[in-house]
Order: structure tokens, then C-alpha cells, then sequence
């Protein structure tokens, strides 16, 4: 029983503890409200938000093009407001370099995305920064990228390039003057190309090409877009009401099956089948037991690995190549001097190979002219800052997610004349490359997290596009004129054409 005194002294204390816990939450309150007023002072601009949605209602489906039309009126640091959560928006090479270069060591993680955490194993392209991604990014890049293992590929690389160019004569000759379609054509040899890279022909002589084929595809179209989670962290619940997560779920356990059989069928089957490519997932296996690896190849780690080369390596490269032929369709003239040059290199063989390439020089103009106006992946991939710092005398406070638009960096005025034109001249005697110093031509990204696939793609870009301009001669469909080519995009994290590409293959060098 409470007493009189008793009660007053119960109700007393209660009155100083509720008083001390509103005066604490209160000066939290006004804590909080200075430091917010504080980074708000110094944040990069954003346009007027909507209640709830943010700047969600400012932008199409083309993401990238929207963007760049806001930093024309708000600048190249930018803050959108992407439903609850604030993103930088960063569309000028000089903040680019801020970013990727002068800041890399801030700037080097890579944000939670709710698809992909649930699609991927422990990879390389979305583990956040740290030790573990350091060690991954190593054996990427040096059991499977090096320029040494680049150049290892070559037989592999022309076989299928032989494939292709049969592909299309056999077209030719067989259909008419009916159109080839170029886009699925490119699609299939990169699967392929990948496939026998990292698994071996074997695994495509199994028939399991198509397996990866079709889950290539659907982990892009799941992949291509910001989930409701991701917008509204507060109801992810929203993901699995409309069904995402179940179907991200089932493409995780598509993939881990997949990637299960293959490691397991190589396991059995062992280095010394007689079988005389060693593939990437023979190199990894390898590794398990080499001590100058620095962490555990453990299968999840090595399902991360093979789903990177698969995930990273196909939609990019054969984009790459789509592109390329369209803006030589849509530039007859520029079609003309690169045939020339190629032409006039290979005098007697039908196939280039890639020792011809070195003496190409307009060649590797034209596919760096393609990547900088349709790069495949025209906001890169997204970052996350690990500290709060200035840029531009704006703060960035720890923890912001960020875009880096290299569409709109490869549109720049103060970086290239005439900069909506297809013009490989441009990269004649330029000191511009993919891994330069300067932060105009990003299609790859740059610093730390930089794309480790370059050498890889720009080779068997080069190598394709010179034996297609080489063998054949292309010509639209009949009856349509340039202007009606359509040269529309796509949207999706990967910006593919709208259309497939359909060209005539008109002639054929006598030698085939
Ligand atoms: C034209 C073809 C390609 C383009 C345009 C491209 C573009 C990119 C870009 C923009 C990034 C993000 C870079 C950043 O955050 O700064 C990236 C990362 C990556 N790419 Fe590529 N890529 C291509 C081909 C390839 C190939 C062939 C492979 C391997 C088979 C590959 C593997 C990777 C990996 C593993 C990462 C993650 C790197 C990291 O987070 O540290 N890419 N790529």
C-alpha cells in the first residue's frame, strides 16, 4: 500500500524522470534538428520534393536521360530523392574524379540493393568494401582478367568468332537478301564465349548453355530496376506482396543448382580429363588448397566468382557490339573508313585475329566512340560513401548512396565538340583511354571498384566488329532510309537498343 508520503514521493520521482526524459529527448530533438540544418546548409542542391515520394515523379524510364536533364538545371552534384531515401547524383567528370579518384578510398563501397542481395553469393561486384572484396577482386582479376589470361583466350575466342561469321554466311546465302538478327546472333556467342571461359566446352557440349542463357536473362530483367524495398525501406513487405522476392528467391536457387552441378561435375571429372581448357572453375578448385590465397575459397565465395563473370561479362560486351554496328549503319561514312582500314590490313585471310588488331588504330576509335555514347551501363554501378566528406564545398554525409551518370559525362560540353555525334576521329592521337587520368571516358568506372573486364571486352569487341565490317557488307532493311533507324533505348540498368538489331548482309568477300 502506498502512502501518503510514499505517493508523493513515487509521484514525485516519476514527475522528475518523465521531466528528464523530455528534456533529453528534447535536446535530441533540437541535437538533431541543428545537425540537419547544419549538413542541409551544405548539401548539394535538389529540386523541389513531393510529400512521400520524393523527386520520384521528375523522371521517365529512362533513368539516365532524366537525370541529365535535371543536372543541367541543378547541376553535377545533386541530391534526388528517391522515395525515402536521399541519392548523389553526380553527372561532370571533374565530380566524377572527385569521387572515383580523389575521394576512391570514401567512395569504394557499394550499397544494399534488395534484389541483388538476395540473387547474389559472395562476388565481387556488390560486396560492400573491405577484406574480403580486396581478396575476391584479386583472384578475379588475376586468374581470370589479366591481360595474360586475355591473350590464353585467344583459340577459344576465334572459334566462336568462326562460328559467328559462318552463322551469318550460311544467312546469306540462304535467305535472300532477308534480314539477319544481329542482337540475339550477339547474345548467343558471348554466353558462349563466357560459358567455355569459365566452365569449359564440356559444360556447353552438356547442353547447359541454355540454362545459363535463360538465367542471364532473367537476372538481368529482375535485376534492371530499384524494388519498392529499395525506395521505401520501411515496407519491405511491399517485395513480397507483389511477388519480387519470391521470384529473386527462385532465381537464387535456379542459380545455386546451376553453379552446384558445374563445380560438382568438375570436381569429378577432374584437371586431367584430357580435356585441354582449363577453365576458370578448374583454376578456382585449384586455389582452394594455394596458401598465397588470403581467404577461404569457399563454394558460396566461388558461386560469387562464376556468377560475376556471367552477371558482368555477357549483357555488357554484347551491348557493346549491337551498338557499335547501329552507329555505323546510322554513319555510312565512318562504316566505309573502318572497312577500309580493316580491309586494307587483312589482305588475305578471312578472319582477323588478334594480333591484327595492334595495327588498327580507327578500329579501337570506334569502339571507344561507341562506349561513350551508349555506355552498357550508363550509371555505372552504385556507391555508398563509408565516411561523411566535402566536395565542392558541399558535405556528403557518411553513408550516401550514389550515381555516377557516365551517359551524361560522355555528353559533356567541355569535354567533346560536337558531343551527340558519332565521330571516332576524335580518339585519333587522343590520349584519352578507359584507365587515363582523366575522368571523361568512364564507361568502365574507375579507381578501386574500376571494371575489371576491360582488356576482355575491348578485345573481343574489336575482334568482332573487324570481322564483321571485314566479311560482309551491311545495308538496312529494305526500304528503310537512315533517318527512320531507329536508334531508341531501352531502360533497364543495362540500356540495350529498343528494337533488335536487323541489318542485310549484302555481300560476302569471295573467299568465304
Ligand atoms: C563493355 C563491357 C563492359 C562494361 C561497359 C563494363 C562496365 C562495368 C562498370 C561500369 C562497372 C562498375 C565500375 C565502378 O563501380 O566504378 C563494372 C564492374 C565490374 N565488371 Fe565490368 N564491364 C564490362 C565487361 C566486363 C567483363 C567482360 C567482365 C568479366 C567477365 C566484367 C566484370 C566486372 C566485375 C567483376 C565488376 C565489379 C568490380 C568491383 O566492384 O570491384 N565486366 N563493369
Amino acid at each position: 500500500m502506498i502512502t501518503k508520503n510514499g505517493f508523493h514521493y513515487w509521484a514525485f520521482s516519476t514527475f522528475l524522470l518523465s521531466i528528464t526524459v523530455l528534456s533529453i529527448i528534447f535536446l535530441n530533438l533540437i541535437n538533431k534538428r541543428k545537425s540537419i540544418s547544419k549538413n542541409l546548409k551544405n548539401l548539394p542542391p535538389s529540386p523541389p520534393k513531393l510529400p512521400f515520394i520524393g523527386n520520384l515523379h521528375q523522371f521517365g524510364s529512362l533513368v539516365h536521360q532524366s537525370f541529365y536533364l535535371l543536372s543541367l538545371k541543378y547541376g553535377p552534384l545533386m541530391i534526388l530523392q528517391l522515395g525515402e531515401v536521399p541519392w548523389l547524383i553526380v553527372s561532370s567528370s571533374d565530380m566524377a574524379c572527385a569521387i572515383m579518384r580523389t575521394h576512391d578510398s570514401i567512395f569504394a563501397s557499394r550499397p544494399s540493393i534488395v534484389v541483388t542481395d538476395i540473387i547474389r553469393f559472395k562476388d565481387v561486384a556488390f560486396e560492400p568494401y573491405g577484406e574480403d572484396w580486396r581478396q575476391l577482386k584479386r583472384i578475379f582479376t588475376t586468374h581470370l582478367m589479366s591481360n595474360k589470361m586475355v591473350g590464353s583466350y585467344k583459340t577459344v575466342r576465334e572459334g566462336e568468332i568462326n562460328t559467328l561469321v559462318r552463322k551469318i554466311s550460311n544467312h546469306a546465302s540462304l535467305s535472300n537478301g532477308g534480314p539477319i538478327e544481329l542482337t540475339s546472333l550477339f547474345f548467343s556467342f558471348m554466353t558462349c564465349l563466357i560459358c567455355r571461359i569459365v566452365c569449359g566446352k564440356f559444360v556447353l557440349e552438356e547442353g547447359r548453355y541454355h540454362a545459363f542463357r535463360e538465367m542471364v536473362e532473367e537476372t538481368f530483367s529482375l535485376a534492371s530496376r530499384f524494388s519498392i524495398g529499395d525506395l521505401f525501406p520501411s515496407m519491405p513487405w511491399m517485395d513480397a506482396l507483389i511477388g519480387l522476392s519470391r521470384r529473386a528467391n527462385k532465381n537464387r536457387e535456379k542459380w545455386d543448382r546451376l553453379l552446384h552441378e558445374v563445380i560438382h561435375v568438375h570436381i569429378q571429372r577432374g584437371e586431367s580429363d584430357g580435356c585441354q581448357e582449363i577453365s576458370f572453375v578448374d583454376m578456382l578448385l585449384s586455389l582452394r588448397n594455394d596458401a598465397t590465397i588470403n581467404v577461404e575459397l569457399t563454394t558460396d565465395r566461388i558461386k560469387g566468382l562464376i556468377g560475376d563473370a556471367f552477371a558482368a561479362g555477357i549483357d555488357t560486351t554484347y551491348i557493346t557490339l549491337d551498338w557499335a554496328m547501329s552507329e555505323l549503319l546510322k554513319n555510312p561514312k565512318e562504316m566505309k573508313k573502318l572497312q577500309e582500314e580493316v580491309r586494307g590490313i587483312i589482305k588475305h585471310n578471312n578472319i582477323v585475329t588478334s594480333e591484327d588488331l595492334a595495327k588498327m588504330d580507327y578500329l579501337r576509335a570506334v569502339i571507344k566512340e561507341t562506349l561513350r555514347l551508349h555506355p552498357p551501363l550508363p550509371l555505372l554501378l552504385p556507391r555508398e560513401s563509408m565516411e561523411e566528406c566535402e566536395i565542392n564545398g558541399f558535405t556528403i554525409p557518411k553513408g550516401t548512396k550514389v550515381i555516377i551518370n557516365a551517359w551524361a559525362i560522355g555528353r559533356e560540353a567541355k569535354s567533346w565538340e560536337a558531343a551527340e555525334e558519332f565521330m571516332p576521329e576524335r580518339f585519333i592521337n587522343s590520349q584519352v583511354e578507359y584507365k587515363g587520368n582523366s575522368s571523361h571516358l568512364i564507361p568502365f568506372g574507375a579507381g578501386r571498384r574500376i571494371c575489371p573486364g576491360i582488356a576482355f571486352a575491348t578485345t573481343t569487341s574489336e575482334l568482332v566488329l573487324a570481322n564483321l565490317v571485314h566479311n560482309f557488307d551491311w545495308e538496312l532493311p529494305e526500304g528503310m532510309t537512315i533517318d527512320e533507324f531507329d536508334m531508341s533505348e531501352s531502360p533497364g540498368m543495362s540500356v540495350h537498343r529498343k528494337d533488335s538489331l536487323r541489318l542485310v548482309v549484302k555481300h560476302i568477300l569471295a573467299s568465304n
